[in-house]
């Protein structure tokens, strides 16, 4: 799914009007009355105080409509009018008046801090102050009631975005923003509700379609998509049954080091999880038995030296490497890299200390074979790129980075995004049981299987990213976000690759 800007979806309002030939009135009351009958599907009648803060733009507007219907199904609602100035939108007019005609109970104005009405813990908060035509940070009285709301532990549903989030941009230090627990938007996700430092202002996310036109939708130009289940499934290649184990990828992983063979084994058992017909792993000496006893499917090369790598065989015949996971940054290693980048063809795989060693050595950068997967975290990010001012310029310097050295970037969180130049994919799955040690390293192995495998490089990272998501959400389900480890992330991959296709196996499809 797109991500579009403020600007486009404006403009994709427009077109939809004057196609269907409808009021822009007519879309505001057909996009609020799906408002309403989500939040009628859920309280059923309950009389829980509702109290609706609505601007005076067409997010107010929006609101009015939500007041008018929810008066009509009997509910309590109160309205407020958040009146910061005159300039009232006419489709707010139109809707003001319509509700005036029903009900008595007319909305009550706000204009300064005195005029805050009373929230109990309890009441139900709709808050249609602003939505994509917000341009400026919160401020005076009007920041003061959104820092009232917060404070007053109200559930608050946002209407389109939470008011005070700028849909393009981040927002400005210590800015007055709603803090919601649900937020029912329209049409197409908004880049903020993904990024670390505004993803927590959304709380649940909900999007309605409310009928813009998909041949404008579709035509629409927009570098940054959303990566569910359906984009997913659409990039998994069914297996032949006229097969071999040649066919699914010689997978080289080189890495660990004395005290840190775990990573390397968690990523080659992720990597044979994920379908790699062969895989091997060059390890230091000090793994040998370790490796073998642990995962007898890899089979394994050691290094002349007891507890680190000093050389990495560029000339070994497989489709693709990794390297970097518990390798450590001793200087015979840094040389092994390198000497290893100067000679190898294929694109590989590097995360951990990988970035780290190209972090410290930024002339190495340029020896990484085109199309090759770089997997930092924030931190490894920091390291390799300098620090960011927010989150828009993060992504603007990894695109750069991407462009640069042309390799893809997966820049790992709560959201992982994949940058592959100009390009970005968002993933929607995985879940916080997935921040304990050696998820990352399951994750590479996951990438480097499909990348052996033969899908190309930027399908083999959004595909993998899914997957270790979508397998430690369904780990998840039996073992609790406390209890999960890296391991149980990998056990569960083959499930997640079934889910894709909703629990059917697709061997033989
Ligand atoms: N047909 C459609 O288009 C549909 C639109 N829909 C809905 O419309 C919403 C967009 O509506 P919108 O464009 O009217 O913008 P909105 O978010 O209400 O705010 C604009 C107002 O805020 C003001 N303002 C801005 N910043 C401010 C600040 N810091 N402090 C104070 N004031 C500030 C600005 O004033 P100005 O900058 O001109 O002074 C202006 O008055 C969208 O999110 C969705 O909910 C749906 O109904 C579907 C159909
Ligand atoms: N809250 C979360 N929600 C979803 N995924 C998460 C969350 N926390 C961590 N992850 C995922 O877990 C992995 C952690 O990787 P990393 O920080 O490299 O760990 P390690 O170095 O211990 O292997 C990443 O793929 C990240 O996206
Ligand atoms: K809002």
């Amino acid at each position: 799914m797109k991500i579009l800007s403020a600007k486009q979806l404006s403009e994709a309002d427009k077109y939809s009007i004057q196609k269907e030939n409808i009021t822009s009135v007519e879309l505001m009351e057909r996009a609020a009355t799906l408002v309403f009958e989500e939040i009628h599907k859920r309280l059923q009648g309950a009389p829980i105080p509702i109290k609706i803060f609505c601007g005076i733009g067409n997010n107010g507007g929006d609101g009015l409509v939500i007041a008018r219907h929810l008066i009509q199904h009997g509910y309590e609602v109160t309205t407020y009018v958040v009146n910061y100035s005159d300039k009232r939108s006419e489709d707010f007019l139109t809707n003001y008046e319509k509700l005036k005609d029903i009900t008595n109970n007319w909305p009550q104005l706000i204009k300064n801090e005195d005029s805050f009405p009373d929230i109990q813990t309890g009441d139900f908060v709709i808050d249609a102050m602003f939505g994509i035509g917000l341009n400026r940070p919160l401020e005076n009285w009007v920041g003061k009631l959104v820092e009232y709301i917060n404070a007053s532990q109200a559930f608050t549903l946002a209407i389109d975005m939470p008011s005070g989030l700028f849909t393009d941009k981040g927002p400005e230090k210590n800015s007055a923003i709603i803090e919601a627990d649900y937020t029912l938007s329209f049409q197409a996700p908004k880049l903020v509700f993904f990024l670390p430092e505004t993803m927590d202002y959304i709380g649940e996310l909900q999007l309605l379609d409310i009928g813009l036109d998909r041949e404008f939708l579709a035509k629409l130009e927009s570098d940054i998509y959303l990566i569910g289940k359906e984009e997913a499934a659409s990039l998994y290649k069914t297996r032949k049954k006229n097969s071999h184990k040649g066919d699914y990828g010689r997978v080289l992983i080189a890495g660990g080091s004395y005290g840190k063979m775990g990573s390397v084994q968690l990523t080659a058992k992720a990597a044979l999880r994920a379908g790699t017909g062969l895989c091997s792993l060059y390890i230091p000496k000090i793994g040998y038995q370790i490796i073998q006893t642990a995962l007898p499917e890899a089979m394994v090369i050691t290094d002349n030296e007891e507890d680190l790598i000093t050389s990495i065989p560029a000339d070994f015949d497989a489709d693709v490497f990794c390297f970097g996971m518990g390798a450590g940054t001793d200087r015979k290693t840094v040389t092994a890299f390198r000497q290893f980048l100067s000679e190898v063809k294929t694109p590989i795989l590097v995360d951990a200390d990988g970035i780290n060693i190209l972090s410290e050595n930024k002339d190495m950068l340029d020896l990484l074979p085109e199309g090759s997967v770089l997997t930092p975290h924030p931190g490894e990010l920091k390291r390799l790129i300098g620090e960011w001012k927010d989150n828009f310029e993060k992504l603007e310097k990894t695109r750069e980075l991407s462009e640069k050295y042309k390799v893809i970037v997966v820049i790992k969180g709560a959201h992982t995004f994949i940058v592959n130049g100009k390009e970005v994919f968002i993933n929607t799955s995985g879940n916080p049981g997935m921040a304990t040690a050696g998820s990352g390293d399951v994750l590479s192995g996951i990438i480097t299987s499909l990348m052996g495998q033969q899908y190309n490089n930027v399908a083999a990272a959004v595909l993998g990213v899914y997957l270790h998501g979508a397998s430690g959400d369904i780990a998840v389900r039996e073992l609790g976000y406390e209890s999960l480890l890296a391991g149980d992330i990998a056990d569960h991959i083959g499930r997640a690759i079934m889910e894709l296709f909703n629990g059917e196996s697709i061997d033989k499809r």
